[in-house]
Formats: structure tokens, sequence, C-alpha cells
């Protein structure tokens, strides 16, 4: 008997997003894609012109216009597979009228690197917690990937972390193509956390850059993040894992120096004197960092790691601490 093609619902509509849209559609494999925003006006206009309107524009859209659309229970219904692609501070919104029963079954994919704000948690727990979706039954894909080189079909691996690495393998063949490369993870706590860290991580990076350190602070200052990230998850979920693994180090290299890093242009905005509104406006893009440090800070009184460059963009972003003097005071304890 032949095997139903799987059905992916992708949820929402920024770049990273239609950067999923890409991948799943370049690759072959017999599946239907349907597409999820908030935005009815740029559902209207990807119906029309095949493009999304403010992210990525200019990639082809290759999802059948009936199958995008503003209306998520009905699309969460038709789904077998829901990858959701929020920014974690929007998800709970996002997800407002979608109950336990809905997702009941449902594989949920989480291409999210951020915290759910007020409950402090990972998106696999949020979900596992406040859906009942049992752990088998999640993925994460993460791995170092920015939207835009997606959009260029630059060379790029991800990982794709479930405790069911039967299930992530199935996930890795529909979204691997001729530029992208997927390895299975089973390590969904260091995956999720090792990205809202380098995410933080690449904040201070660009402060630093904008207060005016070289290249020679900097790669001090990464060097000492990957070992704070290391404490930080071998804390929280104590596993056999490599750091240096591209899921984990390799995410925070490319976020820390890459041209197109939200989080390490906002850092950069903050440490050239820009107010955290003024540099959330100027962008136009989400910085996750910019929510997750709140959490991180939150988070860590339960586990007391020692974090000093989290604690200092938390000081920076949320205390009004001067750049400058703060990463004086951190310059100070790295090694
Ligand atoms: N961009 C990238 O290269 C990568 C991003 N990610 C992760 O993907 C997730 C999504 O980021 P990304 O697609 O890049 O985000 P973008 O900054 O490209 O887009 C922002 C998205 O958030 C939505 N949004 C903004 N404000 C609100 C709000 N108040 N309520 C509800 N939705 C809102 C926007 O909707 P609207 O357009 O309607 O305003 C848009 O869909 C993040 O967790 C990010 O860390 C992961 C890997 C790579
Ligand atoms: O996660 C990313 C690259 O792997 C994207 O990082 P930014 O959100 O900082 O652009």
């Amino acid at each position: 008997m032949l095997k139903q093609k799987n059905k992916i619902a992708v949820v929402g509509g920024g770049s990273w997003a239609t950067a999923n849209i890409k991948m799943l559609t370049d690759n072959t494999t017999g599946k239907e894609i349907f597409w999820w925003m908030r935005n009815g006006e740029a559902v209207e206009h990807i119906r029309k012109f095949g493009h999304n309107l403010h992210y990525l524009s200019s990639v082809e859209i290759k999802v059948p216009a009936a199958n995008i659309s503003t209306d998520l229970k009905a699309l969460v219904h038709t789904a077998d597979y829901i990858l959701l692609n929020v920014p974690a501070a929007f998800l709970k919104e996002a997800l407002a009228g979608i109950t336990p029963a809905d997702l009941e079954g449902k594989k949920i994919v989480s291409a999210i690197k951020g915290i759910v704000p007020d409950e402090n948690k990972i998106i696999g727990e949020f979900l596992n917690e406040h859906y009942n979706i049992p752990f088998d039954h999640i993925l994460v894909i993460s791995g170092p990937c920015h939207a835009e080189e997606v959009a260029l079909e630059k060379l790029s691996y991800l990982t794709i972390a479930s405790k069911n690495e039967a299930l992530a393998a199935e996930f890795a063949d529909m979204l691997s193509t001729r530029y992208i490369k997927t390895i299975v993870s089973d390590d969904i706590y260091g995956t999720e956390y090792g990205a809202v860290l380098k995410n933080v991580y690449a904040i201070a990076s660009g402060i630093c850059h904008g207060v005016g350190y070289g290249d020679n602070f900097q790669s001090v200052l990464i060097s000492n993040a990957i070992r704070e990230l290391e404490r930080f998850v071998d804390k929280v979920h104590p596993i056999d894992r490599d750091i240096k693994e591209s899921a984990y180090l390799g995410d925070l290299l490319v976020t820390a120096y890459s041209q197109f890093s939200r989080n390490r242009t906002f850092g950069n905005m903050i440490g050239k004197g820009y107010t955290v509104k003024s540099a959330q406006l100027e962008m136009n893009m989400i910085a996750e960092g910019y929510y997750a440090v709140n959490c991180l800070h939150q988070v860590n009184r339960q586990y007391n790691v020692d974090m000093p460059i989290c604690e200092a963009v938390y000081a920076i972003l949320y205390k009004k601490s001067h750049p400058v003097l703060e990463m004086q005071k951190l310059a100070e304890k790295l090694s």
C-alpha cells in the first residue's frame, strides 16, 4: 500500500519560516506543505505574486495558494507535522486558539531559538507541559544557519534533535536538499538552550564591537562564551555531549560573527548608544536574545551557574547599565 504523504504546516511568517518553506519545497520527497501567518495582507501577496512581502522577498514560494492561510486551527487539523516558527515571545499569542486536543497525536517541530517568557521554558518543555505533547513527538531544528544564506542556497548544516531519533531522521529526510545537510541528535535540552544562549552571546559580541573592542578581544569573549554555554547546559541537562559540534559551537560562531545576525546587529546598536526601543524599531526583525537573557537570568536562580557574559548583557539591557562600563567589568572576569 502507498504511504500517505506527510502534511506539514509551517506556523509563522518571518524570515526563518520563509527559509523553512523554501527548504521543504526544494526537497522533492512526497509531502504537502501548508503555511500560516497572522498577516492577511502578506497571505494575499504570496498567493498573488509567489513571494513573501516583508521577509526574504527574493525567494520563490512554491506552496499552493489554497494552502496559505490565517486560520491556524484549520491548518493544525489538516497537518501531521506542525513546524513552529514564531519568535518565542509571541508563541503563546499565536497559539491562543489552539487546545491540547487540537494537537493530540501531532508531531511538533520547533525551529524557534528562544524561551517562552513568564513560563521561562524552552519550547520542548512548554509544549510538553502546556499541550501534553509527549517528548517522542517533539523535534527541534537548530544549527548554524541564517535564513538569508538559505535564500542564496549557500551550503548549510542543520541539526534535528528529538528523543525519537527515527522521527528526527524522517524529518531530516524531508528537509535536506543540495544545499542543506542534516544531522540527527537526541539532545533536545542542550540543542535548545545552546541556541538560546548563543543569541545572548551574539548580543554581547555586537555590544563589544559597538563600543570599540577589536577582533582580538572578540575571540576571547567567544572562547569564554562557549565555556559558559557548556557550564549551563551541563548543569541543566548533564549528558555526554561534545560542545564543539555545529549545533553548539557552530551556531555560536555564526551568530557572533555573521553580518546577517540580528542579535549581533542589535547588540552593536546598543553598544553604539541606541536605546533598546530604538534598536528594535530600527531593525524591524526580532533579536531573540533580548527576551531570552531576562528569562535566563530568572532560570539561573535555580541553577546558580557562573554566567558573567549573560549577566553583563542582562545588566545593560534590563538594568540600564552603561555598555562601556559593563564591558570593562566583564573584561576583568574573562580569561
Ligand atoms: N532568521 C534566521 O536566520 C533564523 C531564525 N531562527 C529563529 O526563528 C524564529 C523566528 O525568527 P525569524 O523568522 O527570523 O523572525 P523575523 O524577525 O524574520 O520575523 C519576525 C516574525 O515575528 C512576527 N511578529 C513580530 N511581532 C509580533 C507580535 N507582536 N506578535 C506575533 N508575531 C509577531 C512577525 O510577524 P509579522 O510579519 O506579521 O509582523 C514575523 O513573522 C526565532 O526564534 C529565531 O531565533 C532560527 C534560525 C535562523
Ligand atoms: O540562529 C541563527 C543562525 O543560526 C540566526 O541568528 P540571528 O537571530 O541572530 O540572526
